[in-house]
């Protein structure tokens, strides 16, 4: 695709002014499609950005060719864009951004300091799953090593090759401003538009929502686009309870925002969806073995869904569907108990609380609790699931 004039875009008033980041230190490590398209942007916002590739091998290649051809073919990289491998190190970077499918970011994050991250140096995450063996949002994993401070996430709709040559709908979101203003400071000069957020487990959330959600479509379609709408939403509503009790709670706007409906929308109308497609092959029968090597790059959902499952269960959520769509892709649900289960799940109705003198809800009467549980029991009866947790 030729490169095309990118608009100027305005930098957003603010009250506060920061110091520039421009001229300083990325580093992008993970060297496929997102990471490359994440390097050249900031390569051309002005950072002086290295992406580094796994192996001294992969970034001889992609140097020589100052293109991937493996994963982000077409996209020729900028003079200004340094290549190296992860043996180089951290040394004198300012910003971190980790490029990697979240079932590698354990050991990526496990590693940064024997890497010789900077003290001060700021770490931010590119993807849009939970990391395993917990499910824990990885902007969690990064701040309980290195502070909220320094922690931030990059989320919404971006696909990389047409944000690269037209633009995205970006997301920065940190606990710190300084990060998220500074990450969409660089972004909008690369010609991308970048909103600013304070919400990163929200973002992050709102991503592998997303993510289950293109999944959830994909693996329903055949059956009906009603049902397909369905599961996504079912599976955007049990998140986003689980978002809600999250410390700081998740706000809203990140979920029906750039960040979570923009991004489903863009997912899941893309003819290149890695996810929905993964959930297109599963609605065909395909084993969920056989699905990674068929696309060839990561698929997020395929392991977020069931660790998604998991936090949601631990947490004491009612998610029937996600909790099948994790059966289903455990192969522990069939193809028709998948779609009968999103064809009859009913949402929780809206809790029409009583007021007590004080103004404060009361607790539900024990009828209403009682009801409310037997629903729920045969729902998961229905599906042949296992009974959800008592106690709500
Ligand atoms: N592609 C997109 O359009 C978008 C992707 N994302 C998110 O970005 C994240 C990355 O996805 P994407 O770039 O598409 O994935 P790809 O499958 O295209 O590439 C993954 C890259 O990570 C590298 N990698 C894996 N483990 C390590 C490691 N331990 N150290 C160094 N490199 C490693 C792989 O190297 P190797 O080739 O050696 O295996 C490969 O280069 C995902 O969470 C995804 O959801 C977000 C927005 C858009
Ligand atoms: O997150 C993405 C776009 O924002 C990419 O989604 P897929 O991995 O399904 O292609």
């Amino acid at each position: 695709m030729p490169e095309r004039p990118r608009p100027q875009l305005p930098t957003p008033l603010r009250g506060v002014n920061f110091p520039t980041p421009f001229g300083r230190r990325a580093v992008v490590v993970g060297a496929g499609s997102f990471g490359t398209a994440v390097a050249v942007l900031l390569a051309r916002g002005g950072l002086r950005t290295t992406l580094q590739a796994r192996t001294p091998e992969q970034a001889e290649r992609l140097d020589a060719d100052r293109e991937n051809a493996v994963y982000l073919p077409g996209v020729r990289f900028p003079d200004a864009l340094r290549i190296g491998h992860v043996g180089d190190g951290l040394a004198r970077a300012d910003y971190v951004l980790l490029g990697v499918p979240s079932r590698g970011l354990h050991e990526v994050i496990d590693g940064l300091t024997a890497a010789g991250l900077p003290p001060k140096a700021k770490l931010v995450s590119l993807a849009k799953g939970l990391v395993p063996p917990d499910g824990i949002a990885p902007t969690v994993m990064l701040r309980q090593s290195f502070g909220a401070g320094r922690v931030g996430c990059i989320g919404g709709p971006a696909h990389a090759r047409e944000m690269v040559h037209e633009g995205a709908g970006l997301v920065a979101a940190s606990e710190d401003e300084e990060l998220a203003h500074a990450l969409a400071q660089v972004f909008i000069r690369a010609g991308v538009v970048c909103e600013e957020s304070n919400d990163p487990v929200g973002v992050e959330l709102a991503g592998a929502a997303k993510n289950a959600a293109a999944l959830a479509a994909g693996a329903t379609e055949r059956q009906g686009l009603n049902a397909a709408g369905a599961a996504a939403g079912h599976i955007f509503a049990e998140v986003w309870r689980f978002a809600a009790m999250q410390s700081p709670p998740a706000q809203p706007e990140s979920m029906i925002g750039l960040a979570g409906t923009g991004d489903l929308v863009a997912t899941a109308l893309a003819p290149q969806s890695r996810n929905r497609r993964a959930g297109e092959l599963l609605g065909e029968g395909v084993p969920t073995e056989e699905i990674p090597a068929r696309i060839g790059q990561a698929v997020e959902a395929l392991e977020s869904v069931p660790l998604l499952a998991a936090a949601l269960e631990r947490a004491g959520v009612d998610a029937p569907v996600t909790r099948g769509l994790a059966a289903l892709i455990a192969g522990e649900l069939p193809l028709e108990g998948w779609i009968g289960l999103v064809r009859t799940t009913v949402p929780p109705p809206a809790r029409f609380r009583r007021l007590g003198a004080d103004g404060r809800p009361l607790r539900d009467r024990w009828w209403t609790r009682l009801a409310r549980r037997r629903r729920e029991w045969h729902a998961a009866r229905r599906a042949g699931l296992p009974a959800p947790p008592p106690g709500r």
